[in-house]
């Protein structure tokens, strides 16, 4: 077991910087109005302002995948020193993969996320559990090792997930309620918070079919540019609203390519969740 899990050290920065986590998403949209090209060099130099902007103060950058594979091997070795340049600067950084597949490749999948000498090693990862949570069991056991966190996917931020995520099982109960009662088993006794964290929209309105009391963080993604805001935390996360990770993307790189624009509009997002949130 890690002597300094992720649970613990996500705690502490948000404690230290707020609770915020910003999204590094390079949407080819949001290339062209930073004045920047849809290649490689747009790519570098977008990654680069958002992590020289924003990771000596906020608590999480999560930076999504998805736009850096889009650009092949150059656009992972691009990920990679987003990934070191964060966390050198003290960013925890939550590598937004959402990857899920049966045990034995899973347990690849962990080890290029998780082992502590990858090349793409990150503090947190995003999982899909829909091959079954047991199928995740390998980056369970890899992320306690190494002190990392991993983020489920239970209730996502998009409308489509309802389809799943609300069915009903035979034994009465929803996919997603399955989830994160399984979250809470590998929370149990954790403090002052567990590693294995929900993603749960903040879009979703009130949440109270749900126990989210999951001792474990809850990421929600949804504010901003898809229409929630830090005001609706309350209701969606009811009790657990202590432990939510905001996430915003769009939200904060839409005010770039300008740092300073980016800092007040993570600042102001930060202020804003602060007041909509107890205080931990
Ligand atoms: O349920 C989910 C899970 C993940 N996401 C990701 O979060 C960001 C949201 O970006 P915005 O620009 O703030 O809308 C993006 O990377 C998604 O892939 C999510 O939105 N919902």
């Amino acid at each position: 077991m890690n002597p300094h899990p992720f649970g613990a050290r996500l705690c502490r920065a948000m404690d230290e910087r707020g609770p915020l986590c910003v999204g590094i998403d390079p949407h080819a949209s949001l290339l062209a109005d930073w004045g920047l090209g849809d290649d490689i060099g747009g790519l570098e130099r977008f990654s680069r302002a958002v992590v020289d902007a924003l990771a000596d103060r906020v608590a999480v950058l999560k930076p999504q995948s998805a736009f850096f594979e889009r650009f092949g091997s150059r656009g992972i070795a691009v990920l990679e020193k987003t990934v070191e340049e964060a966390r050198a600067a003290g960013a925890l950084v939550l590598m937004d993969a959402k990857r899920g597949d049966i045990g034995s490749t899973m347990s690849a999948y962990a080890e290029t996320f998780l082992r502590k000498d990858a090349p793409l090693f990150a503090d947190a990862l995003t999982v899909s559990p829909y091959l079954g949570y047991g199928s995740l069991r390998p980056a369970v056991d890899l992320a306690r090792q190494s002190g990392c966190g991993l983020f489920v996917l239970a209730l996502t931020s998009n409308p489509e997930g309802a389809e799943i995520q609300h069915a009903v099982r035979s034994d009465g109960s929803t996919v997603a309620a399955t989830v994160l009662a399984r979250l809470a088993a590998e929370n149990a006794g954790a403090d002052p918070l567990g590693s294995f964290g929900a993603v749960v929209g903040a879009t979703l309105g009130d949440l109270s079919a749900y126990d989210l009391g999951i001792n474990g963080p809850l990421l929600a993604p949804g504010i901003g540019a898809q229409g929630a805001t830090p005001r609706d935390l309350p209701e969606v996360f009811g009790a657990a609203v202590r432990n939510v990770v905001p996430n915003v993307s769009r939200g904060v790189l839409r005010a770039g390519p300008d740092p300073s624009a980016l800092r007040s509009a993570a600042t102001r997002f930060a202020d804003e969740v602060r007041a909509a949130l107890p205080s931990r």
